[in-house]
């Protein structure tokens, strides 16, 4: 490839690792990076404006070609944190559920659950900006990422996507992915993995960078958020994959065109 590779990252404290080798890696010279929330950089992904983007799975049947290229990944193999249903009431008197607009893993994940794991009947709402300030009462809400981390201290129940999904399936799940809408040359791929997997020997490192009151990122990044792309994640992704082609019309339904 002549040109630089173009790549997309998520936005979130949960992707400061995978970003941490990055900088002083020869790799940069091979690249260009942005950062986005999840749902856009799908978009992106889709759409051809990028090469690689760390992107929700769930965006995975929407894309033609698919090559994921590091061995890491956004994963959970128990609670996650930060991607929860948020409630001030019991889930049974849930009425209203608000659903995360930056999302598209977890908001498809929450389907699943809804009808697999939770089997409630509520009304789900999409959401285009804020909504946190409208979880209360009986409405509840789905959200992710550093906002998660922030709504833990002011719901009265928390109900974990990650925790359920695993209780459901005994597999872990995959929330993104470095994923490839081409093929790209061998040194790059090789180079790219290295320099992703560099932050995750050097948590101390990320964790002194990126200080965050509302939660205690150490334990968020060994006990949360799993990052290696182990066969079982794999399987869980795989399984993951399933339930969402098992509910055809999902694309149609959930995903903006
Ligand atoms: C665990 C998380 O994973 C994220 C959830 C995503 C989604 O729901 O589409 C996409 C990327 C990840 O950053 C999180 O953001 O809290």
């Amino acid at each position: 490839m002549e040109r630089k590779v173009k790549v997309a990252a998520v936005s979130y404290l949960n992707t400061k690792p995978l970003l941490y080798g990055l900088r002083n890696h020869p790799v940069m010279d091979m690249m260009e990076l942005s950062v986005d929330y999840p749902a856009r950089i799908a978009q992106q992904l889709v759409d051809d404006e990028v090469d690689v983007s760390l992107v929700p799975v769930a965006t995975i049947p929407r894309l033609k070609e698919h090559h994921i290229i590091t061995d890491y990944c956004i994963g959970a193999e128990g609670p996650v944190a930060s991607v929860c249903l948020f409630s001030d009431v019991p889930l049974t008197q849930i009425k209203r559920i608000y659903l995360d607009y930056q999302s598209r893993s977890s908001v498809a994940l929450f389907k699943v659950l809804l009808r697999e794991f939770w089997k409630l009947n509520v009304e789900l709402v999409e959401t285009s900006g804020d909504y946190e300030h409208l979880i209360q009462g009986t409405d509840a809400g789905v959200v992710i990422g550093d906002r998660a981390l922030i709504q833990r201290h002011r719901s009265r129940y928390i109900f974990d996507l990650a925790e359920a999904w695993m209780r459901l399936t005994s597999k872990p799940f995959v929330f993104a992915a470095w994923i490839a809408n081409k093929e790209l040359p061998a040194a790059f791929i090789a180079a790219f993995n290295d320099a992703v997997g560099i932050g995750i020997k050097h948590l101390p490192e990320v964790v002194a960078e990126n200080p965050f009151e509302p939660y205690d990122l150490v334990t968020y990044y060994t006990k949360n958020i799993s990052f290696p792309l182990t066969p079982g994640k794999r399987q869980g992704l795989q399984r993951f994959l399933e339930y969402l082609e098992e509910d055809k019309s999902f694309i149609a339904r959930n995903i903006p065109q």
